[in-house]
C-alpha cells in the first residue's frame, strides 16, 4: 500500500498505511454496493475511489473532522479484523460525546451533524474501552466510502482522488 494521506493530514493518524482503491473484484464490488445502498442517497455522488486504512495494533486516530473541501455530508466505514472504539465529541460542546463499538464487519455511517459537528477518533489500545468493556486492539482495516462535497462534479477517471 502507498502512504500519501499521512503526509497531507499531518499527525491525525498514527501507525498506519493506506491506499485509495478504485478497482475491486466482483465479490468486493457486491459488498461495496451494499455499503453504498445503505449509506448514500440516490442523489449523492461518491469519491471515485475507496479509502482503505490499515491500522497496526498500536495505531490510532486522533480526533479530527474530515476536510469539507474534499468530503461531503456522508462518511461510511466498514471495519475489518480487530474491534475498536470510535469516539465522537461535539466540537463546540466537549461534554457532548458518544462512543461506538466497531465490531469486525460492522458499518458505521457519519452523516450531517455527526460528520460536521463532531470530531471522530479511534482509541489507542491503552484507552480502548467501551464503557467498562475492554476492547483489545489488534490490526484493524477500514474501508471508507465518502460522498463528494456538493457542487463538485464526478472526478475525471484516472485522476488521483483528493484526501479527506
Ligand atoms: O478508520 C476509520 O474508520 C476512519 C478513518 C478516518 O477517520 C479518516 O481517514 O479520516
Ligand atoms: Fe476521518
Amino acid at each position: 500500500m502507498t502512504s500519501t494521506k499521512g503526509k497531507r493530514r499531518g499527525t491525525a493518524i498514527h501507525g498506519f498505511r493506506e491506499t485509495e482503491k478504485s478497482r475491486w473484484s466482483e465479490a468486493s464490488r457486491a459488498i461495496l454496493q451494499r455499503v453504498q445502498a445503505a449509506a448514500f442517497g440516490p442523489g449523492q455522488t461518491l469519491l471515485s475511489s475507496v479509502h482503505v486504512l490499515d491500522l497496526e495494533p498500536r495505531g490510532y486516530i486522533k480526533p479530527h473532522v474530515d476536510s469539507v473541501k474534499f468530503c461531503g455530508t456522508t462518511i461510511a466505514g466498514l471495519s475489518l479484523l480487530s474491534p475498536s472504539v470510535m469516539r465522537l465529541v461535539h466540537t463546540q460542546e466537549p461534554g457532548e460525546w458518544l462512543e461506538l463499538l466497531l465490531e469486525p464487519c460492522s458499518l458505521y455511517i457519519l452523516r450531517d451533524s455527526a460528520r460536521y459537528d463532531f470530531s471522530h477518533e479511534i482509541l489507542r489500545d491503552e484507552e480502548s474501552f467501551f464503557g467498562k468493556l475492554r476492547v483489545p486492539r489488534g490490526r484493524r482495516i477500514s474501508v471508507i466510502c465518502r460522498s463528494l462535497p456538493e457542487g463538485v462534479g464526478p472526478e475525471e477517471p484516472g485522476q488521483p482522488p483528493p484526501a479527506c
